[in-house]
């Protein structure tokens, strides 16, 4: 009998994965490729949406090959992605207009402004579930409308038609006859809104982005279309923004239970199930996904730099040379020395909202080296979430009983270990860090009638749980003193 596989393209904000996953749901193989991050000027950063692209089918061929499959023992395709980014292209040629804005760009804070002097933050709220800011998809459209030459006009005309990554993806994988996204990707956009599960008509006018540019939404399990692989035919069956794959992998189905990302950034959703919960402390609330004909909501606190600081140690202060030896530095660093690094490169997200912050090092005594920079960088990743789990604790009224963690930075023990200490919360890493992959693996192994939502919890298995050791006088004061540093990051620009 032929092998069945599924295959799961990560699109993240770093790098473009494949992931092989067998009929039993482990994973096989995984072939990834970095690409460029561009920083045109400071604040900004952007992608070539082109080049992200081809990493993404260049993973999935290397992938096929390296593994020794055959095409026709491919059931379906799931499409997982960084969320939020956005790109505008001619419908007619294919060519995107601009650059991919990332998620993590800022220059259109000026436009949130405006929408707030339009009053309407609580409408967003409301109805979006989301905080105006520039980290959000419809900014980024409405400054490209307006500053590509010829661009207004030909979205006015139809020609032009906007998507998130996965929305890119889709479309150039169906050969431009497929213009869809699925409901977590559209609940990023702040055009969405999440009550009526419908574009935003009040949002789109007030950004006048014509709604010829938006694309269909669909459930994340759902058959978008099929794609050429090699000659062969195979289905797309599942598509979700990475956070809410990573929920779905981690087998978040609970409503209470939760997960971390530690990625480029941090990213930490509770489930709600299908009952929309709005945040008094500074969390989203967004669309966990949609199967079955039904949708269920999450708590999503979104920190923007967290990995990406560990990445700025290595490719910036040039600290280390990768990012694993993190850890080894961070465990020389000896005595009191009270270094606090605050990421703030891309403002501040949850629960703080500031667009304006941006990071600074505190604390600094002459005896502080290397090894204390490094150490207090890691630290920055488990105060931050623990500013985070603070607010949701808040909101949901119920301590958590344990953290499931997972994406790159999970795989460092002691971050992982000082994080269970500061929050006071047991850590759970599973065996397999890669939830996002495994997340869009089964959403489209389900659609496919492959596999059974059950079938996530009974394989996740725990690799390491950490737990916690530090007194809760030492927690105390070390807390304090991040709150003190973030405190003097905010509003530092104008
Ligand atoms: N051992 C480690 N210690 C600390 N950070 C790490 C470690 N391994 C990877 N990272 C960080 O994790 C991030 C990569 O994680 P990944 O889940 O692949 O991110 P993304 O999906 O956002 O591209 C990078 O920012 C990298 O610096
Ligand atoms: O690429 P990641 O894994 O850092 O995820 C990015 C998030 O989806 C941004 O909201």
């Amino acid at each position: 009998m032929a092998a069945k596989y599924i295959i799961a393209l990560d699109q993240g904000t770093t790098s473009s994965r494949a992931v092989l996953f067998d009929e039993q749901g482990e994973i096989k193989g995984i072939a990834q490729k970095e690409f460029a991050q561009i920083f045109p000027q400071s604040g900004w950063v952007e992608h070539d949406p082109q080049e992200i692209l081809k990493t993404q089918l260049s993973v999935l061929s290397q992938l096929i090959n390296e593994q020794g499959i055959s095409e026709k023992e491919i059931v379906a395709l799931g499409i997982t992605n960084q969320r939020e980014t956005a790109v505008v292209w001619d419908r007619n040629t294919g060519i995107p207009v601009y650059n991919a804005i990332v998620w993590q760009d800022k220059r259109t804070a000026y436009i949130c402004e405006e929408l707030k002097q339009q009053g309407l933050e609580d409408y967003v709220r409301q109805n979006t579930g989301l905080v105006i800011d520039s980290y959000f998809s419809a900014t980024k459209v409405r400054w490209i409308l307006d500053h590509v030459a010829g661009a207004k006009e030909k979205a006015s005309r139809g020609e032009l038609i906007f998507g998130t990554i996965d929305t890119w993806l889709l479309w150039n994988m169906t050969a431009g006859k497929v213009h869809a996204t699925d409901i977590t990707n559209a609940s990023r956009t702040m055009l969405y809104n999440i009550k009526t599960l419908q574009w935003d008509e009040k949002l789109l006018k007030a950004l006048d982005i014509p709604s010829t540019m938006l694309p269909e939404v669909k459930p994340s399990a759902h058959t978008y279309g099929s794609t050429n692989v090699n000659g062969v035919s195979i289905n797309i069956c599942g598509i979700a923004g990475d956070q809410q794959a990573a929920l779905f992998g981690q087998a978040c189905f609970e409503p209470g239970m939760a997960k971390n990302t530690y990625g480029t950034g941090c990213f930490m959703l509770m489930n709600t199930g299908s009952t929309l919960q709005l945040s008094k402390h500074g969390l989203l609330t967004t669309i966990a996904w949609s199967l079955d004909g039904e949708v269920e909501y999450a708590l999503e606190g979104s920190v923007f730099i967290a990995g990406a600081a560990v990445q700025w140690l290595r490719d910036g202060l040039h600290l280390i040379d990768q990012s694993k030896d993190s850890e080894y530095f961070a465990s020389k660093a000896l005595g009191p020395n009270e270094v606090y690094v605050v990421p703030a490169f891309a403002g501040l997200g949850a629960p703080y909202w500031d667009m304006y912050a941006r990071g600074a090092i505190f604390g600094l005594t002459r005896d502080t080296g290397k090894d204390h920079i490094v150490k207090a960088t890691l630290e920055s990743l488990a105060y931050q979430t623990k500013d985070v789990l603070t607010a949701m604790e808040e909101d949901s009224g119920i301590p958590l009983k344990a953290l499931r963690v997972d994406g790159g930075a999970s795989a460092n023990n002691m971050l992982m270990q000082f994080q269970a200490d500061i929050l006071n919360t047991p850590v759970e890493r599973p065996i397999v860090i890669e939830s996002t992959a495994t997340g869009a693996a089964y959403l489209a192994g389900i659609e496919a009638g492959l596999w059974k939502k059950s079938q996530i919890t009974n394989n996740r298995k725990i690799e390491r749980s950490f737990t916690p050791a530090m007194p809760e006088e030492e927690r105390a004061k070390l807390y304090n003193g991040w709150k003190k540093a973030v405190q003097r990051t905010m509003k530092w620009i104008d």
